[in-house]
């Protein structure tokens, strides 16, 4: 199968978008994983792609790095609003998110946050905004569903944990049937943050939206900061602007390059 492609990238999150509004592209787990891969494919943390939608400007489906497909990019979002270029709204299976682009990046309205321990999901009834479990220093996470599930974990340096190392233990904990995006943050400020993130099906990434979204949100349920939080990721600063509904984003996406590539 033959199709055209445009790389883009929000603060480093690497995305491949396939445009299958008008010309129907099948991407299933295997062929998602195929075009990720940086070595035999084209290389991305996440595959997109945009479908046609009765109700929105388009359906937007998401696919991590190892071919799940998941529910929510922040990241992607931005790029998307960039794509289509103008204000927009977009079906995902976290929810519908407007999108409103700029010249460099736009602001998207994420899902508003969900905090049962059902909706995360956990594996059993716990308090899932004080976690009572640890994994060596890391305790007491905050539990966020954004569209996708996270776990916030507040550290006095967020340099000086092994994310490579306990984030896949995390990730991969029975205690979340989802598994879960695993961040650490640290606070720097009033209104500010340091994140990193080890994404569900993706690994460390230079930035993750809806890490930083769900930092944002736990460090302002626990009145660490207030709103908005200016997120500083490896790959850059995102603005959260959180009055209890809606999550507002607001952040750069970049175009990269464009082309077509085929899969078997
Ligand atoms: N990079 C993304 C998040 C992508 C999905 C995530 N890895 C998941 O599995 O939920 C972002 O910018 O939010």
């Amino acid at each position: 199968m033959r199709f055209a492609f445009t790389k883009m990238h929000g603060l480093g999150n690497d995305f491949v978008v396939i445009d299958a509004r008008e010309t129907h592209v099948a991407i299933d787990e295997s062929s998602a994983r195929t075009i990720a891969d940086r070595h035999t494919g084209i290389g991305c943390d996440q595959l997109i792609l945009l479908e046609p939608s009765t109700t929105a400007d388009a359906v937007m489906r998401i696919w991590n790095h190892d071919g799940s497909e998941v529910e929510a990019c922040g990241n992607a979002t931005r790029a998307v609003a960039r794509l289509i270029g103008k204000p927009a709204t977009v079906e995902t299976a976290g929810g519908l998110l407007t999108l409103t682009p700029n010249d460099n990046g736009a602001t998207v309205d994420l899902a508003a946050p969900r905090f049962a321990w059902d909706q995360i999901p956990l594996a059993y009834a716990m308090d899932a905004q004080n976690l009572p479990l640890a994994w060596d220093d890391l305790a007491d996470p905050f539990c966020v569903n954004i569209g996708n599930p996270h776990a916030v974990f507040f550290v006095a340096d967020v340099d000086a944990v092994d994310l490579a190392r306990l984030g896949p233990l995390i990730e991969h904990d029975s205690v979340f049937p989802q598994r879960v995006n695993v961040g650490v943050a640290q606070v720097t400020g009033s209104a500010s943050l340091k994140v990193r993130v080890w994404e569900r099906g993706a690994g460390l990434t230079r930035a993750c939206g809806t890490g930083a979204c769900a930092a944002a949100i736990a460090a302002i349920k626990r009145k660490l900061v207030t709103s908005p939080v200016t997120v500083t990721l490896p790959g850059g600063d995102l603005t959260i602007a959180w009055d209890g509904g809606a999550i507002a984003m607001s952040g750069p996406a970049t175009f990269v390059f464009s082309g077509t590539a085929d899969i078997a």
